[in-house]
């Protein structure tokens, strides 16, 4: 996990600001993360938003792992976006480092959206989470997301109970899957960032190693329809990709728990796994443009949750 680093701000001059003038002249970047309760719409967010699939979505709570940043490029500024995983009552070892590492982004980020869905009544998690970044020096925007789930008269009600939470910098009402409000939500986020030169270069999405992208795409594929207790147990590793003209075969570790996990994953006679690999490699060209052959095995680790050993290999 990238998080020893922090989010060095490299410094790279911006060519293209005096070209496409904004209206203010002012070219603003910097650091935006997007928090709230699991299954709130944060990574579907952060996708519509950097426009391409970098942060994994689920409609199962708490897959998102890994800290991974989309990067939007426009003539007058940039917005990095983190991606984080959600804060919750640690019960393992994972769980501890999770929390650590939400404070610590939190703490780093130049604005924070927090996003409530609007097809579910403010809850205690709101109100804990809405606590917890008021203290920080970060703006902090309200996000009621998945609108298009809810009618007129439920979102204005939602939009009033969230006026009523915290003194936010803003409000905004927004749907990821129609787009509705995306580039107002963006705009907006923008107008609360520094003045800054650009941070990083033009043709950077996210500064993710390839290996991780890919080793989330195969654990989203992986998680797909299984039971609701195995996304915690499931970590990938990448452990080697090799190119051979415009074929790139990439040979991944499943990581599981338990021999019982291990049969759920590969599914009768190895069909599920097939159709992980299958969903996982078109995921994968698309998301490097070439032609991949994808090699996986599924290994238990018992209680890799809990070893500490275990987790930094893993890569957390
Ligand atoms: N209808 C609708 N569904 C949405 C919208 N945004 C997200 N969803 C769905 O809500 C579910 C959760 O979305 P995610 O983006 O994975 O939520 P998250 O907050 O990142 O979830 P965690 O990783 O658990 O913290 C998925 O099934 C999404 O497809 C939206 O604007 N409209």
């Amino acid at each position: 996990m990238r998080t020893g680093k922090g989010f060095a701000r490299k410094k790279h001059r911006h060519k293209a600001a005096s070209a496409v003038a904004p209206q203010d002249d002012v070219y603003r970047a910097g650091f935006a993360c997007f928090v709230g309760r699991p299954n709130a719409g944060k990574s579907t967010l952060t996708n519509a938003i950097v426009g391409q699939k970098i942060a994994i979505t689920s409609n199962k709570p708490q897959t998102t792992r890994h800290v991974i940043r989309g990067i939007l490029h426009r003539p007058d500024a940039q917005l990095v976006l983190v991606d984080t995983p959600g804060l919750h009552r640690p019960r393992t070892l994972l769980g501890e480092r999770l929390n650590d590492l939400v404070r610590e982004v939190w703490s780093e980020v130049d604005v924070i959206g927090v996003c409530f869905p609007a097809d579910e009544p403010i809850g205690r998690g709101d109100r804990f989470i809405s606590s917890e970044v008021s203290a920080l020096k970060a703006k902090v925007i309200a996000v009621v997301t998945k609108v298009d789930l809810v009618d007129p008269q439920t979102l204005a009600q939602r939009l009033l109970a969230v006026a009523e939470l915290y003194d936010f910098a803003e409000i905004i009402p927004v749907s990821a899957v129609s787009g509705h409000q995306v580039e107002n939500l963006t705009d907006a986020m923008i107008r609360h960032m520094p003045e800054s030169p650009q941070l990083y270069p033009d043709d950077v999405l996210t500064d993710e190693p390839e290996q991780v992208l890919i080793g989330e795409l195969i654990r989203e594929a992986a998680l797909e329809g299984v039971r609701d207790e195995l996304p915690h147990s499931i970590a990938v590793l990448v452990e080697e990709m090799l190119v051979e003209g415009n074929l790139t075969r990439i040979f991944a570790d499943i990581y599981v728990e338990r021999d019982s996990q291990k049969s759920i994953v590969i599914g009768s006679r190895g069909t599920r796994l097939k159709e992980v690999g299958t969903k996982a490699r078109a995921e994968i060209e698309q998301l490097l443009g070439r032609r991949i052959y994808l090699d996986l095995h599924v290994r238990v680790a018992k209680e890799w949750q809990r070893d500490p050993k275990q987790l930094r290999k893993l890569g957390f």
